[in-house]
């Protein structure tokens, strides 16, 4: 409009200081404040009350204009009452409008919900995504990460992906609890790349916190897939990082690091998280266990901006985690995909009882006489027991390899490595690889020890079975372990395992029976009671 003022004048001189108001009247109003971005991610109510209020505003806008030109004219200058039915009416057919859209939108995220087996709870949720494709079509985004996500052969989002990602890019602090293997990395990397500016300016944009070092190694090397051909500084934390790191001097966006290290550093090396805008805690809850709990305290303070979004993730998240995280969380919304705290329904589950150590053993050397499908995944409850483990089956005619804390960082990458290649077929390991694991096509996970709870059950036997590919899971039993056999029986049965687990230990712990008389047929645990 300036440029229209300015031609029509030109020839003519104007005394624009003299003439200011009328040039104002003809030119265009200035645009409204409006941060595009942050509607985008709103919720459809929200959405609509923006629109709504535009829309009003742009036709009262309209009416005055109107009134303006007939100004002195106009046969219904004062005709008040019949412009003010005329005004009720309009804003009665924009409300109507409006909660049509709103009702539509939301019965269309039900849909999306239900189908997918979305719970969420929180106000104004976000609607999930349909596809990738809604990242640049709802949200902008740059075009790398659909070319990335493309290139990793991802076509359709796993349904945390589409719930946590709208929440995320809402910028709404968040609980995700959601089966082990269902691509809950992603969920998190995603908003992450998507609402950090990478850059030397403004130090630590994101941190992901990892119980474990291979876990964040491996995180650090998917975020770095998924940020391929944009400059993000990547940094994990390693030993030598957090003990001489100058990260006044180095550029960083975002870190992935264990606890320890990152609060070695943070108190240290003056690290400074202060402008930190995400915060992931993955696999949460083990990251809430005790020996984590005061370096998480230490990372969250450090974390200091208000407006920092925080996120949980795991695929257990017991009650007290997420009460006491709830302490630090702001209006968090909270999303559950199927059931809570249960396991993979990828995944086959046996009990096998061994009775003792020595038929441990035995069963599972003629289980790999049988049938050995490598990879194979084999969870012992400690490192001594890995190594005796490992020292019964090095002489054996297979692959064998052992990983646990008390080797060094090299052989415990080497070891990860080797199995992820297939040099190695059976992996002795403890729980340090239970957790976020994602070693590709993993046909068995054997449970050689019990797991010490239903959880880390969850997790060990999630390591196959991932990504929507069919995996399998035995675990052994013994005498000794009846008192704890329930808790996994229910997890079987909750993941849609046989029933019949359930009756055998309704019959062993009710009449206080033998478990002796429980044999494997088939895939299922069969209970025999014992003739009167
Ligand atoms: N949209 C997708 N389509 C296909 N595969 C995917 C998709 N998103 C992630 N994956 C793949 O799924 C596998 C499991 O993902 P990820 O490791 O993130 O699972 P997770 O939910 O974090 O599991 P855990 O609870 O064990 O940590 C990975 O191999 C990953 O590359």
């Amino acid at each position: 409009m300036e440029k229209a003022s300015a031609l029509l004048f030109s020839g003519v001189r104007v005394d624009r200081k003299r003439f200011s108001r009328e040039i104002a009247r003809f030119q265009r109003p200035k645009k409204e404040p409006d941060d595009l971005e942050d509607i985008a991610h709103a919720a459809p109510e929200a959405l609509l009350e923006v629109k709504a209020n535009k829309k009003e505003k742009k036709r009262k806008r309209k009416d005055k204009d109107s009134s303006d030109a007939v100004e002195g004219f106009s046969v219904f200058k004062s005709s008040e009452s019949f412009s003010s039915i005329l005004e009720r009416n309009a804003l009665e057919a924009t409300s109507a409008e409006n909660k049509k859209e709103v009702e539509k939108e939301t019965e269309k995220a039900s849909i999306l919900r239900r189908k997918y087996g979305i719970h969420i709870s929180g106000h104004g949720v976000p609607p999930p995504l349909e596809s990738f494709a809604e990242l640049s079509s709802r949200y902008n985004s740059k075009s790398y990460i659909l070319r990335n996500l493309s290139e990793l052969g991802f076509c359709e989002p796993t349904p945390i992906q589409r719930q946590a990602i709208p929440v995320l890019l809402s910028k709404r602090d968040c609980f995700a609890c959601a089966p082990t293997g269902s691509g809950k990395t992603l969920a998190f990397l995603c908003p992450m790349l998507m609402k950090i500016k990478p850059g030397l300016k403004n130090g630590v944009k994101a941190v992901v916190l990892c119980p474990t070092r291979e876990l964040a190694a491996q995180t650090a090397r998917e975020c770095k897939k998924l940020a391929k051909g944009r400059k993000f500084y990547i940094k994990l934390m390693t030993k030598e990082l957090s003990r001489c790191g100058d990260f006044e001097k180095m550029p960083c966006d975002i870190i992935i690091s264990t606890p320890l290290r990152l609060d070695f550093a943070i108190c240290k090396r003056k690290l400074d998280l202060s402008r930190v805008k995400y915060l992931v805690l993955d696999e949460a809850d083990k990251l809430f266990e005790l020996g984590f709990v005061e370096q998480i305290d230490s990372v969250v303070k450090a974390c200091s901006k208000t407006t920092v979004v925080r996120t949980l993730f795991s695929a257990t998240l017991p009650e007290t985690v997420e009460k006491l995280a709830s302490t630090v969380m702001v209006d968090a919304v909270r999303i559950i995909i199927g059931r809570k705290n249960s396991a993979s329904e990828m995944i086959k589950q046996k009990l096998l009882f061994a009775g003792s150590e020595r038929g441990k053993l035995l069963a599972i050397r003629q289980s790999f006489a049988e049938s050995l499908n490598p990879p194979v995944l084999v969870f012992v409850q400690s490192k001594e027991r890995a190594k005796e483990l490992y020292k019964e089956l090095a002489f054996d005619d297979i692959k064998v390899d052992v990983i646990h804390a008390d080797l060094s960082q090299q052989q415990r990458e080497d070891a990860v490595d080797n199995f992820r290649s297939g040099k190695t077929w059976v992996l002795i390991a403890t729980d340090v690889v239970s957790r976020g694991m994602d070693f590709k096509g993993i046909n068995c996970v054997i449970n050689f020890d019990f797991p010490e709870s239903a959880a880390a059950y969850i997790h060990r036997i999630g390591r196959s079975g991932r990504a929507g590919r069919p995996g399998q899971a035995v675990t052994f039993f013994t005498e000794e372990d009846k008192p704890f056999l329930r808790n996994i029986a229910n997890v079987m049965a909750a993941s849609g395992c046989e029933c019949l687990v359930k009756e055998m230990l309704q019959h062993v712990l009710k009449h206080q029976l033998s478990v002796r008389n429980c044999f494997i047929r088939g895939s299922v645990v069969r209970y025999v009671p014992t003739p009167a």
